[in-house]
């Protein structure tokens, strides 16, 4: 087993920059059914050339890796504590090299181990079977999708749907308000992974198995299969579209699996995945540990996804110089395209927290600055000088009970992010004359090319790499308006009418 750790770095980097075949067939039908002109094709275009972007630079096709998650099938006599730590050595070389980003924080403290190792994680999961080779599948799936999973324990009354009762029908409704609810925060268009029976826990855990199919496959129980053909269609139909911003494909796969269950309990368990669904596996030789293929790689893949030049953009995109004045921010309205030059701050979940009780250190001033939710993969260069090697927008929702009063302490006049907030927000950015700017999740490659330089950090040791507040000089950064300081929130309008949709769905007899 010599070349065992090896053969799991080399795993980890090729699901962390080079998505599988399915999922490249699948985003290039999904690229091709949006207008290429409007906010979804724009989403769409900026896709498909971040993904190129990360095989070229063999660097993360999202900077969130997630928790690294690995199902292993072991023949008889094979070490499994050699195995795990192993690729616990693996995990810490990818985050050394940024293949991985330091993901593992304590779970009260948030304090970051710096290592992308800590306490059940990276997740493991060993299971012993007949055949002579090993094994080894794995799936990087990001914090913001996994935040959308959502469990139902039927009987239950679904928004919009009425009841759902323990019968296919009411599976139907579960899932058609799971894709529903996610809305663009897991930036779609995703995947759901179903999980019917069980108990709380193994539901999730099958849920979870089904994102190992793949996208083509059929599924081998006729009712599970109509199920599954009837959610795709009836989803692609509710226009949420990609990242939210209307559009018609929201979903690009629906995978369903089912397990006994106990009388008291109807468990429906749904893992939502991102487009940027990055899950491979490899065969591997029990004796030396090499590989000796690779599942979801076919020799006749979609390699190149871009067609032109990433963001279509027209022209008319509106210049934003950093800082920004109160004026130029009031000009802009929910559909702009901005591209953003100067001076932008990374602030995430520890540092709107933080921020809430304290002041900004005293050198900082960010009077008509822009804040980016953003929790990047930075490297660190032999001068000392820092890199940006993955920079995509998190989901912003999780910052609504802070962002009007940051906004406010801060004189912010644009928060870059993703996924939208809420009407707390709305209401701050038209009081104090600010703009939400919607980054396109996921396109982590494309955004760090739109990084010239990292001018300084403030908190690193306290909030560790993805949550520290870096400081970026950005030139030409492309971002959509979707609430402006004028009340108007793309958001609600498409929540709003994906609701409608929805409710139209409640006696559709399946
Ligand atoms: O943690 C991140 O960088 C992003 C996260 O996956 C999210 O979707 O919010
Ligand atoms: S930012 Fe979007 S693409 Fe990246 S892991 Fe989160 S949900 Fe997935």
């Amino acid at each position: 087993m010599e070349n065992f750790r090896h053969s799991i770095l080399a795993l980890i980097t090729e699901t962390s920059a080079n998505l599988p075949s399915d999922v490249r067939c699948a985003l290039a039908a999904a690229i091709d059914r949006e207008d290429p002109l409007s906010q979804a094709g724009l989403a769409m275009s900026t896709i498909s050339v971040n993904i190129d972007m990360a095989v070229d630079n063999i660097s993360p096709i999202c900077q969130d890796t997630g928790m690294p998650t690995f199902f292993i099938h072991t023949p008889r006599g094979t070490d499994q504590l050699f195995m795990k730590e192993e690729i616990e050595a693996a995990i810490a070389e990818a985050a050394r090299t940024g293949k991985l980003r330091p993901n593992a924080v304590d779970a009260i403290s948030g304090k970051n181990s710096g290592n992308n190792l800590g306490e059940h994680f990276p997740v493991i999961h060993f299971e012993p079977w007949a055949k002579d080779e090993i094994e080894v599948k794995l799936i990087l799936k990001g914090g913001g999708c996994e935040n959308k999973n959502i469990q139902y324990s039927l009987p239950e009354e679904i928004p919009g749907l009425g009841s759902a009762s323990r019968d296919l029908d009411g599976v139907r409704k579960c899932l058609l308000h799971a894709v529903y609810q996610a809305q663009g925060q897991g930036c779609s268009p995703g995947v759901i992974g179903v999980g019917i029976g069980g108990d709380r826990t193994s539901g999730f855990d099958l849920a979870k198995k089904q994102l190992f199919r793949t996208i083509d496959d059929r599924n081998p129980d006729s009712e599970l299969d109509a199920l599954e053909q009837d959610i795709l269609e009836k989803a692609n139909t509710m226009d949420i579209g990609p990242m939210g911003f209307g559009g018609k494909t929201t979903l690009f796969g629906c995978k369903i699996g089912k397990s006994h269950r106990v009388p008291a309990s109807f468990f429906v368990s749904v893992a939502y995945n991102c487009w940027a669904y990055r899950r491979l596996g490899v065969l591997l030789d029990p004796e030396s540990g090499s590989i000796k293929s690779w599942q979801y790689r076919a020799a006749d893949e979609i390699k190149r996804m871009a067609k032109g030049e990433g963001m279509a953009l027209t022209g008319k995109e509106v210049i934003l110089q950093a800082p920004l004045t109160e004026e130029q921010v009031r000009s802009l309205k929910v559909g702009d395209v901005v591209l953003i030059n100067g001076a932008m701050h990374t602030g995430r979940d520890a540092f709107h927290h933080y921020i809430m009780h304290h002041d900004l250190p005293a050198h900082l001033d960010t009077t008509g600055g822009i804040l980016f939710h953003c929790g990047p993969v930075i490297m660190k260069n032999e001068d000392g000088s820092y890199r940006v090697t993955a920079a995509g927008p998190t989901t912003s929702i999780r910052e609504e009970p802070f962002q009007a009063d940051v906004i406010k302490k801060l004189g912010l006049r644009a928060i870059i992010g993703k996924g939208g907030m809420g009407p707390k927000t709305l209401k701050g950015l038209q009081e104090h004359g600010a703009v939400y700017l919607n980054a396109i999740g996921g396109a982590a490659q494309y955004y760090a090319r739109c990084i010239d330089r990292v001018t300084g950090v403030d908190f690193l040791e306290e909030m560790g790499v993805p949550e520290a507040m870096w400081h970026l000089e950005a030139s030409s950064f492309p971002a959509i308006v979707t609430m402006d300081a004028h009340g108007n929130s793309l958001h609600s309008i498409v929540e709003e009418e994906s609701f409608r949709q929805l409710g139209t769905f409640a006696t559709d007899a399946h």
